[in-house]
C-alpha cells in the first residue's frame, strides 16, 4: 500500500478530496496556533469538541430551567433515559447487543466496580495476568484491589514483560504466561491497545486462553474505543471498561462505558454492587426492599444519570452514527499508513516501536526516542502540532481520522523536515 503513497501537497490533496469522511472535520473546534488551526495528534488522550456540543448542553440547561425535576420525564432526552441514548451507538461499536452494553461513572470507577464481581478469589484461584507497563491507574486499581483481599501483589499479579531488547508483547507469550498459571489464575485484565507502544492485542486469543483455564477475560478498552471496531460479544469477552474522552469526544471526565457478556449479565443473580440506577425500572420508586437488577449491563448501574457530563458525549455520538465505525478504520488504517511512510522520510533519530502491521495497532504511533524526545517534542508543540510525550522516551502521534486529514499529517511532515 506505501508504494503508492506520496509526500507531496497535490498527493495528499487527492486524498483528502476522494475522502468520504472529509466533512467531518469541520464539524469540531480546533487549538489555534498563530492563527490557524493547529495539527492535533492528540485524540488518544482528549479528543475535540465538536461544534454541536454547546447546543446539546444548552438543550438540558434549558430543560432544567423551564421543567425542573419534571425534565426527568418531560424534557426533550427525558433524563431519566439519557443513558439509554448511547446504548445503539456504543455496542456498533463494540461488537455486542444494546443490553450488553451502558455507560456510567468514569473509567477506573468503572473498573473498580466491575472487579467486584468478576474477581472472588479463594485460596487456589486468585492470580490475575496483566500486561507490565499497563496505563498507571489500571495498576493500581489491581495492586489496591488484591490488598483489598488480603494478598500480595507481587503474588497475586503476574505481569508479562517484553523479552529482553523488545518492547512489545509478543502473543506466544501471553498466551504461555496465561496457560502456565493454570488453576490458580482467577483473571486477566489486559490494555486492548497499550497506551504506550500503541500495540493492539489479540483479544480474541487472551479471551480464550484465559477461559481454557476457568478464568474470565477482562478488558480496557480505553484506547480502543471508537478507534478500533471490535466484537466483544462473539469473542466471548466477559467484561471490559473504556473511557469516552479519547476517540469518543465526549470531553473530558466523560462518562465511562461497560461491557457486560449477556451469559453474566443476564443472570440476576451474578454479584455486583447495587444502587437504584440499576434496579428494574418498574419498581425503582416503589422504595421497597430487595434490589431487582435490570437485565445487562444496566444492572450494574448505580446512580442518577450525569446529564451535562453525558450530553457532550450525546452530540459526539451522533457524529461516530453518521460517520460510521468501519469507515472511520478504513481512514484510519490508511492515515496512519500515510503517517508511517512520511516518519521514514525524515531523518528523526527515533524508532517507531508500535507494530507495523496496521491489525496490530489503531490510530496512534509511538516514536521512541532515546534520547532529546522531551526538546523535540517541545519543538513540535511550539511548530503548532499537538502530540505528547509518555516517559520513558515516547512520542505519541494519533491521527484520529474523524477529524485529521491528509494534509495535517503532510503539514506534519514538513515541520520534521525544518527539525533536521
Ligand atoms: C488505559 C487507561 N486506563 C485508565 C485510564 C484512566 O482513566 P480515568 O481517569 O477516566 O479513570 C486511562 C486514561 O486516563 C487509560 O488510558
Ligand atoms: N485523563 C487525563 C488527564 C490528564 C492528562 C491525560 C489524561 C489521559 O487521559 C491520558 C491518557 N489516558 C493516556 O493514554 O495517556
Amino acid at each position: 500500500m506505501n508504494t503508492a503513497f506520496q509526500p507531496t501537497i497535490s498527493f495528499a490533496a487527492a486524498q483528502d478530496m476522494s475522502d468520504g469522511l472529509a466533512s467531518f472535520k469541520s464539524k469540531f473546534h480546533f487549538p489555534q496556533h498563530e492563527g490557524k488551526d493547529a495539527i492535533y495528534f492528540c485524540g488518544n488522550s482528549l479528543g475535540l469538541q465538536a461544534r454541536s456540543v454547546e447546543a446539546a448542553i444548552r438543550q438540558e440547561l434549558e430543560d432544567w430551567r423551564n421543567l425542573a425535576v419534571e425534565g426527568y420525564f418531560r424534557a426533550k432526552n427525558p433524563w431519566l433515559f439519557y443513558h439509554t441514548h448511547f446504548s445503539e451507538t456504543m455496542a456498533g461499536m463494540m461488537g455486542c447487543s444494546p443490553e450488553e452494553v451502558t455507560v456510567m461513572n468514569t473509567l477506573t470507577v468503572n473498573l473498580h466496580l466491575i472487579l467486584q464481581s468478576f474477581y472472588r478469589p479463594t485460596k487456589e484461584r486468585y492470580r490475575i495476568v496483566m500486561e507490565a507497563g499497563a496505563f498507571p491507574s489500571d495498576q493500581y486499581a489491581l495492586e489496591t484491589l488484591v490488598r483489598l483481599h488480603g494478598l500480595d501483589p507481587d503474588d497475586a499479579l503476574v505481569e508479562i514483560h517484553p523479552r529482553e531488547g523488545e518492547k512489545l508483547l509478543r502473543t506466544e507469550d501471553i498466551l504461555d504466561t496465561i496457560a502456565r498459571q493454570g488453576n490458580s489464575l482467577a483473571m486477566t485484565l489486559m490494555g486492548g491497545i497499550n497506551y504506550y507502544t500503541g500495540q493492539f492485542y489479540d483479544i480474541p486469543a487472551i479471551t480464550a486462553a484465559a477461559h481454557q483455564q476457568g478464568a474470565y477475560a477482562g478488558w480496557d478498552l480505553a484506547h480502543v474505543a471508537g478507534n478500533i471496531p471490535v466484537q466483544l460479544h462473539d469473542w466471548n469477552t466477559d467484561f471490559a471498561v473504556w473511557c469516552s474522552y479519547k476517540y469518543l469526544n465526549g470531553g473530558p471526565g466523560a462518562a465511562g462505558g461497560l461491557f457486560v457478556h449477556e451469559r453474566h449479565g443476564n443472570d440476576p443473580a451474578f454479584p455486583r454492587l447495587g444502587g437504584w440506577w440499576g434496579n428494574d425500572e418498574k419498581t425503582r420508586f416503589r422504595m421497597e426492599k430487595g434490589f431487582v437488577p435490570k437485565p445487562g449491563a444496566a444492572g450494574w448501574q448505580i446512580s442518577t444519570a450525569q446529564v451535562f457530563n453525558m450530553a457532550a458525549l450525546k452530540a459526539s455520538l451522533e457524529l461516530f452514527k453518521d460517520a460510521g465505525i468501519e469507515n472511520l478504520r478504513a481512514k484510519s488504517l490508511r492515515l496512519t499508513a500515510y503517517l508511517e511512510f512520511l516518519l521514514g522520510q525524515t531523518s528523526l533519530p527515533c524508532e517507531i516501536i508500535t507494530p507495523g502491521d496496521p491489525q496490530q495497532r489503531g490510530a496512534q504511533l509511538s516514536l521512541f526516542f532515546p534520547k532529546d524526545g522531551t526538546a523535540i517534542h517541545a519543538r513540535m508543540m511550539e511548530s503548532g502540532i499537538i502530540c505528547d510525550y509518555r516517559e520513558p522516551g515516547v512520542i505519541r502521534l494519533a491521527p484520529a481520522p474523524l477529524y485529521c486529514s491528509y494534509a495535517d499529517v503532510l503539514r506534519f511532515h514538513d515541520v520534521l523536515k525544518s527539525f533536521s
